[in-house]
């Protein structure tokens, strides 16, 4: 069956479904009953062409079924026989398309339908020619007998069988839409496979000597020396590393087939890749020979291609014309291949002369699409083939666009015009090469940083460890460096924000995809669809730092459901490890293929800050997220966001990317502009951050805290609206200005909430700024599974109305299942950032859509932003730990947190209460039902809070909270073990 793979079919069948599925199963019932009637046929049983009044029935289907293959025989012959099987066909056909909702294509059905016309016709005639008769029936039936009338007069035996072979080839064709062209070609293709195959076994058992510098060195048989080897057969003092005096045999070279020679994981990889149907059938092993004829030039070309050789295989001047002796002093000497690449212009020249010399098969060849199988060759290359293929890329100080420098050479080798119309994508004027190529270049200057601040961070750390033991170890054992806390002693950084310096610099060692293999896998995405009857051609190639996007027009009529559907297969035939579909590209006809590169870039944060576009927005707080495809910064807004939802699976960088949101926040906002919530049930990910001055509280570990904060939350955001309203401001940016606008004015506003009594402050205190309040979770399911229902529904209502007075969410989870991610608040934060996912529900249940189960982890993740339908994906900036404890320190130095008591108190005031929620605080302050609850305990005789819930219909938070002051009370005893508590009151009297 034909399944849309990666889609999970709905559990029912939609009704046009449901009958499809029927009339599968009744088609199979009559092919199997119509089988049984034409096996099992007696000619003497009742039917329409036999009379028989007595007698039982022979046929094992029956009266009917002897009736019914009766007619299959009388009207096809003895081709009824394989009717069950072209109705079981047919079914089939019908039936697995059912998911396919294709618009009904009538000249498609037409010529299906004259083409089984045709079948039927010239079968049955064919037959009627050709076969005996079955029983009293003709072999062709009535239509074979119709047929073969018609036609006998007008073109006799011979003839009409030729006409009706003919029509019935053209009746197939029409009927399945398979070309003859094709079958020829695929019966040609397997016969020259297997001759290939033959051919190899057969050369694999005889040993071939391959000699080397065929053309330019005479045989070694006929030197003087090989002559003196002959005379003295004994000699053994012969030179085993020279490749000239060694005896032929000993360099014999046993032609392989290429799945056995050892090759690295690269190469085979790229082999499996390159192979396109179009090139299999030049990769037959007949030419390995050949082709690796030029490679032979030292004695280690036999051996198993080593790390260095895993380049890709390309033009390769330099070795013509370089003699044995001076290859391997150039590599005793220069074992350092930059030493090699620095020299290797001045020998690019040298070669260029000597290579016009040499006889044209020496020389090896620009690849070009025909050379394709060439690729598969990359074993045979030589240490110093490889090497000088580095030169080739690394040593082109003068040409800034390597892709352009070869563009006119490639243009040339490539004849088929329809090259010149695929787009190979540039988005920011600077192409991807001239990124790496900026990146590789200033590699060797990050090296020496990279020592410089090793060698920094190492004395760095022995002061403190001598600081931490100059100071009295409190406790044994505490007193290790590593252990001691960093905030002593931080110098004062000068500069009024944190610079970028204090990020791992970007250094980047990824050899970009060459422009040849971007078309080649161009080539390749054609050939795969066009094997799954899919026409698409490629028109323009984005090459990005981690995926490659191809885009593909498709033929007028191909669904993009269908390609969707083949993700999965088109990612195994690709040799990828996922592949997404972008099924809309908005403003652009075409659809998208994400292939990721084979050579990933990191996308360090320093560079994503350091972007214009980053460094030119101006929102209250701005965010980077990563690189889009095309390596352009993804910066955000978390105000307009203004809650934002991120999920993925363990490992896919959600911490990474949440980090790197809080570092982006304190590079731009100062404490009065920004403040935190931070809540982190996994007590590593969020608690680095503990002692920044942008805290609001200490980093909340505890999940009842963290109910409170968010509770708190909801009291700061009544107040501030409350606050805005009567300033009459509409959102945080208004009443901040309001304020200023006042101040400058000489009219500074006075809080117009307060009355006597709130603080000891004989006038209402003057307003300040009001910072944004970020609220971070970590693990929002933890939260949900410990708070339970309650943190839902804070949520929701912060989620709603927070917005204007400046309280943001952020809420990440790992867990992306509808329990945790629940429709309130789904419908409440509406910017989702989807990390890798395993399957497409949970895709679902963050995005709306699917595609982030197709995502290849480490920080790739799809954004949506609010209020779109389309999501960008966005490979996520890396911030490493280093750099959050710098920027941590960093701020840490400037100034200390003032933190608020009351967040995460229990009592936070009527206006964070939920609805039907009382207020229920200290111990003076008892909750209403306290009297109640503990009538009831001392008469049950059972303290639990689940007793006390379930009696008293309360949410468990308030439960566990009387249950604590009747404890206070003396009423129930502390939790014992098992967590029991025993009831001390006595029991009331008459009990
Ligand atoms: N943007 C990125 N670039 C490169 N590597 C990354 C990136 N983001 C994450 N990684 C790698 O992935 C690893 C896991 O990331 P991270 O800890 O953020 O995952 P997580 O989803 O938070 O997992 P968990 O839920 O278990 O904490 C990191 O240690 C890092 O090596």
């Amino acid at each position: 069956m034909r399944k849309v793979r990666g889609k999970t079919q709905p559990i029912r069948l939609s009704g046009g479904q449901r009958l499809l599925e029927s009339f599968l199963i009744i088609g199979i019932l009559a092919a199997v009953y119509l089988m049984v009637a034409l096996v099992s046929f007696n000619p003497a049983d009742p039917s329409w062409s036999q009379t028989a009044w007595q007698g039982t029935v022979q046929n094992k289907a029956g009266a009917f079924g002897a009736m019914v293959a009766d007619t299959a025989f009388f009207t096809f012959g003895s081709l009824a026989y394989p009717l069950p099987l072209v109705m079981l066909g047919v079914t089939w056909i019908m039936f697995r398309r059912r998911g396919e909702r294709e618009s009904a294509d009538y000249m498609i059905y037409g010529t299906r339908l004259l083409g089984l016309l045709l079948l039927f016709l010239t079968s049955c005639g064919l037959a009627d020619l050709n076969f005996d008769d079955i029983w009293y029936f003709s072999s062709g039936g009535v239509i074979g007998d119709v047929v073969a009338n018609l036609t006998l007069p007008l073109f006799s035996l011979l003839g009409t069988t030729l006409v009706l072979m003919f029509l019935w080839a053209v009746g197939f064709t029409l009927l399945t839409g398979i070309s003859w062209l094709r079958v020829v070609d695929g019966i040609g293709e397997t016969t020259l496979g297997m001759l290939g195959w033959l051919l190899n076994r057969i050369r694999g058992e005889q040993p071939q000597t391959l000699t080397p510098f065929a053309a330019d060195i005479p045989d070694e048989s006929q030197t003087a020396y090989a002559a003196r080897l002959v005379n003295n057969p004994d000699e053994t003092d012969i030179d085993e590393d020279d490749v000239l005096l060694r005896r032929s045999e000993r360099i014999a070279y046993t032609p392989r087939p290429l799945a056995d020679i050892q090759v690295s994981d690269t190469a085979a990889e790229k082999h499996a890749r390159m192979q396109s149907p179009q090139t299999e059938v030049k990769s037959s092993p007949s030419h390995a020979p050949v082709q690796s004829e030029p490679a032979i030039v030292m004695p280690e070309r036999s051996k198993p291609v080593t790390a260095s050789a895993r380049q890709p295989l390309g033009s390769n001047p330099d070795i013509a014309g370089v003699t044995i002796d001076d290859l391997q002093s150039q590599l005793a000497e220069n074992d350092d291949y930059s030493v090699y690449a620095a020299e290797s212009e001045e020998r690019q020249a040298d070669a260029q002369v000597v290579s016009d010399d040499l006889p044209a098969q020496n020389r090896v060849d620009e690849p070009s699409i025909g050379d394709l199988s060439l690729v598969g060759e990359a074993p045979v290359m030589s240490e110093y083939e490889s090497v000088s293929e580095q030169d080739d890329t690394v040593a082109a100080p003068d040409a800034d666009l390597p892709w352009e420098a070869e563009a006119s050479d490639d243009e040339e080798c490539l004849d088929d015009g329809r090259e010149a119309d695929i787009e190979i994508g540039v988005h920011d004027g600077m192409s991807e090469l001239e990124r790496a190529g900026m990146a590789s270049d200033a590699e060797y200057d990050d090296d020496a940083d990279d020592e410089e601040s090793d060698e920094e961070a190492f004395q760095r750390k022995i002061r403190e460890a001598q600081q931490a033991q100059q100071q009295q170890a409190y406790a044994a054992g505490l007193d290790n460096p590593f252990l001691v806390k960093k905030d002593v002693d931080l110098p004062k950084p000068t500069s009024p924000m944190p610079t970028l310096d204090l990020l791992q610099p970007p250094s980047q060692n990824v050899q970009p995809t060459s422009e040849e293999e971007l078309k080649n896998t161009a080539r390749l995405v054609e050939a795969k669809l066009a094997d799954y009857k899919i026409k698409a051609k490629v028109v323009g190639i984005y090459p990005g730092p981690v995926i490659t996007r191809y885009e593909l027009d498709l033929a007028p009529g191909v669904k993009v459901s269908r390609i969707s559907g083949l993700a999965k297969d088109l990612a195994r035939a690709l040799s990828a490890y996922a592949v997404r579909v972008v099924e809309v590209i908005p403003g652009k006809p075409y659809i998208g293929l994400e292939l990721p590169n084979e050579n990933r870039e990191t996308v360090y944060m320093s560079e994503v800050l350091g972007s214009e576009r980053f460094m030119n927005m101006r929102g209250p707080l701005p965010i980077v997220l990563g690189y889009d495809i095309a390596g352009e910064a993804v910066a955000a807004d978390l105000s307009k966001m203004p809650h934002l939802l991120v999920a993925g699976t363990t490992g896919s960088g959600k911490s990474v990317g949440v980090n790197v949101m809080i570092l982006s926040l304190l590079y731009k906002c100062k404490p009065e502009d920004c403040r935190f919530i931070m809540i982190d049930p996994k007590m590593l990910e969020l608690s680095i951050y503990e002692g920044i001055p942008h805290l609001l509280t200490e980093v909340v570990t505890d999940m009842k805290d963290a109910g409170n904060a968010l509770r708190w939350c909801v009291g700061e955001m009544e107040r501030r609206y409350k606050l805005m309203a009567a300033v009459g401001v509409r959102n945080l940016a208004g009443y901040n200005a309001k304020l200023k606008e006042a101040a400058a004015a000489g009219h500074p506003i006075h809080d117009p909430l307060w009355k006597p009594g709130d603080s000891l402050d004989e006038h209402p205190p003057l307003l300040e700024k009001m910072p944004s309040i970020v609220v971070i979770v970590d693990e929002f399911a933890d939260l949900m599974m410990v708070v339970g229902k309650k943190v839902e529904e804070l949520i929701a209502r912060l989620a709603q109305k927070a917005r204007a007075s400046g309280i943001h969410l952020v809420l990440a989870t790992q867990r992306p299942s509808v329990d945790v991610i629940t429709g309130l608040i789904k419908a409440n934060i509406p910017s989702r950032m989807a990390f890798t996912v395993s399957t497409k529900t949970d895709s679902r249940t963050i995005l709306d859509q699917g595609g982030a189960e197709s995502l290849l982890g480490m920080g790739d993740m799809l954004y949506l932003p609010a209020g779109q339908s389309h999501t960008i994906r966005v490979h996520g900036a890396f911030a490493s730990d280093d750099d959050v404890h710098n920027v941590v320190n960093d701020w840490k130095a400037r100034g200390k947190p003032q933190y608020i008591d009351g967040i995460l108190n229990s009592d936070q005031g009527s206006e964070a209460m939920l609805p039907g929620e009382t207020s229920s605080g200290g111990e003076d302050d008892l909750d209403q039902l306290f009297d109640q609850v503990a009538a009831f305990v001392a008469e049950s005789r059972r303290g639990s809070v689940s007793g006390v819930q379930r009696r008293f219909k309360i949410g468990y938070n308030r439960a566990a909270r009387i249950v604590e002051q009747l404890e206070a009370h003396g009423i129930v005893s502390p939790p014992g073990h098992n967590g029991n508590r025993e009831v001390l009151a006595p029991a009331p009297a008459g009990d």
